[in-house]
């Protein structure tokens, strides 16, 4: 079924809202297991991560595994026209609510996409060729458009392989790994 951005991205956050918690967090587990294996994750040594919304894979497990490894942990802060940067997160980092609900860090270590070596790039769903389909705003495809490191996704079950498709544009931007959780067996 393909459809608009905006009905693929309502779709599919209306089926995320109905995982159990319990399943969530089994499949969430999964991804870091997953996710701590790579290669990509052993070989950067700045990272950048959201602070994730209820909706979305917890990152939390990652930020704290990242320091524990001695990690630089970066941070996105929106700017004006769609435009976002990426702060260092440390014990000194305050965070803000942004009007978008998201909480953002005020001031701090600006790193410069050279600078980053590994973005865990969020979004609602991804195409098994590694498109993804975000939140909207389009921040992570301006962003990518100049960054030449190492992106990588997680993706519930649910978010990937879904009948649902949407246009892809000749702005997006391929996700070079994408990881699907794996069903408890
Ligand atoms: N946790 C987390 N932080 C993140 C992201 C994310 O996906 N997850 N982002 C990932 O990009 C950036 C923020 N993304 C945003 C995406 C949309 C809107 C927004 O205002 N959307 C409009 C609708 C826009 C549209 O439909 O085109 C709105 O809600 O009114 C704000 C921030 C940076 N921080
Ligand atoms: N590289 C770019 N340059 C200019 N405009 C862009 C670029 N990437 C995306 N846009 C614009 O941003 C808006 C949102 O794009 P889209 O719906 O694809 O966002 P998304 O990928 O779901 O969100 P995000 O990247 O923030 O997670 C669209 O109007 C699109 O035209």
């Amino acid at each position: 079924m393909l459809l608009t951005k905006k009905e693929a991205r309502q779709k599919i956050i209306e089926s995320l809202i109905k995982v159990k918690p319990a399943e969530k967090q089994q499949a969430e587990n999964s991804l870091y297991c997953q996710l701590f294996q790579t290669r990509m994750w052993h070989d950067a040594a700045v990272v950048a991560v959201t602070v994730s919304q209820a909706i979305e894979i917890n990152t939390e497990p990652i930020i704290k595994q990242a320091h524990r490894e001695n990690k630089v942990v970066c941070i996105p802060r929106t700017l004006p026209s769609w435009q976002m940067e990426f702060v260092e997160l440390n014990a000194q980092t305050t965070l803000k609510k942004t009007d978008h609900q998201l909480l953002e860090p005020v001031g701090g270590n600006v790193f410069s996409a050279d600078e980053i070596n590994l973005i865990v790039v969020p979004g609602v769903s991804y195409t098994t060729d590694g498109y993804r389909l975000g939140f909207g705003g389009g921040y992570y495809d301006r962003y990518l458009a100049s960054y030449a490191g190492d992106t990588i996704s997680l993706a519930l079950p649910e978010q990937q392989n879904t009948e649902i498709n949407w246009p892809i544009k000749q702005y997006d931007i391929k996700i070079k790994q994408i990881l699907v959780a794996t069903e408890e067996d």
